[in-house]
């Protein structure tokens, strides 16, 4: 049930390295392969290689916003590693303390952990193209996904927001975020500068990145994402 079929059906679109990726892809396969006995879902999507899209940019930059409206077009599933952490804190887990005291200091989670429970709601998924929505958000979070998942992203979408805009929207964002205010907004911007914008250069050299203008409305910003999106002929598209 769980096997890797030489689906290709995306890969005429793929831009670098689609041996390299291949290759990579072998061994996430290998490890849904091997894993845990899992209970049967629809199969039918698991013969297919997965599609990962990483989903970059600051804090309030509208990362989000824009995977709902991806979600609803292209069926893709949408997993931001902030909301992964946040129920992870809210299930009590041993590790939530210390996820809390990392995300009110805006700071990153250390990355085994976040690429393990990426990994289980990845395993846990039906569908095969996923959006990892604010991963990674450092080299080490890239290297460390490679290790773990043994995939490498198909495409990476950044959104480029000034900072005075990402820090309006996040303040006001109103859902009760212990991170949304002043003082950890600006830690989050710091921290996204000197950690995430060399992931972003990373993907830029080699030509996987898609810079997006973040600065508009929401439907403005879609137009730009939904192309890249139509251009791979997903059968969900509607
Ligand atoms: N184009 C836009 N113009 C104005 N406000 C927006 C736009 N896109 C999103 N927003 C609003 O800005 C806030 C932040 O958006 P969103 O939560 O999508 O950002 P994010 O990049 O996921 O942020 P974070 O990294 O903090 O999770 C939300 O309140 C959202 O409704
Ligand atoms: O890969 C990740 C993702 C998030 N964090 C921490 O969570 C907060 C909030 O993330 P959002 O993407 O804005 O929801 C972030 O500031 C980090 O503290 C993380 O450590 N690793
Ligand atoms: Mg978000």
């Amino acid at each position: 049930m769980w096997r890797r079929v030489a689906s290709v059906s995306h890969l005429t679109f793929a831009q670098k390295s689609i041996v390299n990726k291949d290759v990579c892809k072998l061994k996430f396969w290998e490890a849904f392969s091997t894993g845990i006995p899992r209970k049967e879902k629809g199969t039918f999507q698991r013969d297919k290689t997965p599609f990962i899209t990483f989903v970059l940019g600051g804090p309030g930059s509208g990362k989000g916003t824009q995977c709902m409206k991806i979600v609803e077009n292209f069926g893709f599933t949408h997993l931001s590693a902030g909301d992964i952490l946040r129920r992870e804190i809210a299930s009590n887990s041993a590790d939530g303390t210390m996820i809390l005291d990392t995300i009110k200091e805006g700071k990153i989670v250390p990355s085994e952990l976040t690429v393990k429970l990426i990994q289980k709601e990845m395993e846990s998924s039906d569908n095969y193209k996923f959006l990892i929505d604010g991963f990674p958000r450092s080299e080490d979070n890239r290297i460390a996904f490679e290790q773990i998942i043994g995939a490498e992203p198909d495409i990476v979408l950044f959104f480029d927001c000034p900072e005075d805009e990402m820090m309006k929207r996040v303040l006001n964002r109103n859902q009760g975020r212990v991170d949304d205010n002043i003082d950890t907004i600006k830690k989050r911007l710091k921290v996204f500068s000197a950690l995430n914008l060399p992931v972003v250069k990373y993907y830029l050299e080699r030509g996987k990145l898609y810079k997006i203008n973040a600065v508009g409305t929401v439907d403005e910003i879609y137009k730009q994402v939904y192309p890249l999106f139509a251009q791979f002929n997903f059968e969900q598209q509607v």
